[in-house]
């Protein structure tokens, strides 16, 4: 199922991006004077292959699972927190239900391996590979299985989006201790060491912060995983939501639908699927850069520059329910502006 998703991710059309470009350049402004909205509008419209896409149905993905590095205190909060804010994204309460409601788009929770039995749960996506990760600390974080299975879970939901005629997607997450294992993907692909790319997640104090730097550090000395296999990193440092991620990504590439990475933990995901195939990055739009210092690095890694920058370091999918208002202006630019011609107005 991997190889056949990747090898359905091709390069977006260059002479189809320039027609989109020309286009633009005929609406009454300064040449390229709406800067990146200008950006979003072509890569969207080749992405969608075509100059009227849909921006109408916009879904923001939730993961959710727990992880065994946890055991170690790098979280300012216990490991059942995960769990709760299932619970409030379920009943709309949560910081991504609010910005997702303000962008017109819908919140779809995926509990791909919560350390909890949500028994039925109504509005719950139930794909719960495991519970939890085991503490990479120690030793490998998921199976090689337990890996494919949660890259399945993030494929099938593209695939869907599909079917359903969704217009654009955002990736979340919700999972306490997330950041530590987002931190070991960054510094084991880019080569960083682990206090280059360690911050202070939910806000760790100093004491903490340097308990988890060393956490880290433990995991990639012992795991040793390969930087240029990035499957591997995955599963010896990674997390079953951030494996989700990456199959989301690598999904909505390969049914060219455009996709949002949220933050530093839907990044890392995204970075993964990236390191599989370089052609990801056209169709992926980074929401904005997070306060966890190791973000840039992985921007940087994938090649793709942030949308907003407005210090948050929530999580959840909040940052791309931000930014899908944004690649829709662009989109009505091209739709809606008139031409030099139309207005009556002298070009240059
Ligand atoms: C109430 C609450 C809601 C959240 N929503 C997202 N996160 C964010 O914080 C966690 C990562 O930080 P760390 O690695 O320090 O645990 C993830 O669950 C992430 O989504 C939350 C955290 C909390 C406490
Ligand atoms: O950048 C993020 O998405 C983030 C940062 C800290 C904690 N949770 C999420």
């Amino acid at each position: 199922m991997l190889t056949s998703t990747l090898s359905a991710i091709t390069p977006l059309d260059a002479a189809f991006l320039a027609s989109i470009q020309a286009r633009l350049d005929n609406k009454t402004k300064p040449l390229g004077s709406l800067g990146r909205l200008e950006e979003f509008a072509c890569r969207i419209c080749a992405i969608h292959g075509s100059d009227t896409p849909d921006l109408a149905k916009k879904v923001i993905f939730t993961f959710a699972a727990d992880h065994g590095i946890t055991e170690e205190g790098v979280s300012l909060y216990p490991r059942e927190v995960t769990a709760q804010m299932v619970l409030n994204f379920l009943r709309g309460g949560a910081g991504v239900n609010v910005l997702a409601r303000h962008a017109g788009a819908e919140v779809r929770v995926v509990d791909v391996g919560v350390d909890h039995d949500f028994g039925d749960c109504p509005g719950l996506i139930h794909a719960k590979v495991a519970r939890g990760t085991r503490n990479f600390a120690r030793g490998p974080a998921m199976t090689r299985d337990e890996l494919a299975a949660a890259l399945v879970v993030g494929i099938r939901l593209a695939d869907q989006c599909k079917a359903e005629g969704i217009g654009l997607v955002g990736t979340g997450e919700m999972g306490i201790g997330n950041t530590s294992p987002s931190s070991a993907i960054i510094a084991a692909i880019g080569g960083f060491t682990p206090e280059q790319v360690t911050h202070r997640g939910t806000g760790i104090g100093d004491e903490a912060l340097r308990v988890k730097i060393t956490a880290i550090g433990n995991g990639l000395e012992l795991n040793r995983p390969d930087p240029a296999d990035p499957l591997e990193v995955l599963q010896k440092v990674g997390g079953l939501e951030i494996a989700a991620i990456a199959g989301l990504v690598l999904g909505c590439a390969a049914n060219r639908i455009p996709v949002i990475a949220d933050g530093f933990i839907s990044t890392a995901g995204a970075l993964i699927a990236s390191e599989l195939t370089p052609h990801v990055k056209e169709y992926l739009f980074a929401a904005h850069e997070s306060v966890e210092v190791g973000h840039r690095f992985m921007l940087e890694r994938i090649g793709i520059r942030p949308i907003l920058n407005l210090d948050l370091r929530l999580g959840e999918g909040t940052g791309g329910a931000l930014a899908m208002p944004l690649l829709e202006a662009g989109v009505k630019i091209l739709a809606e502006m008139a031409t030099f011609e139309q207005a009556g107005v002298t070009g240059h």
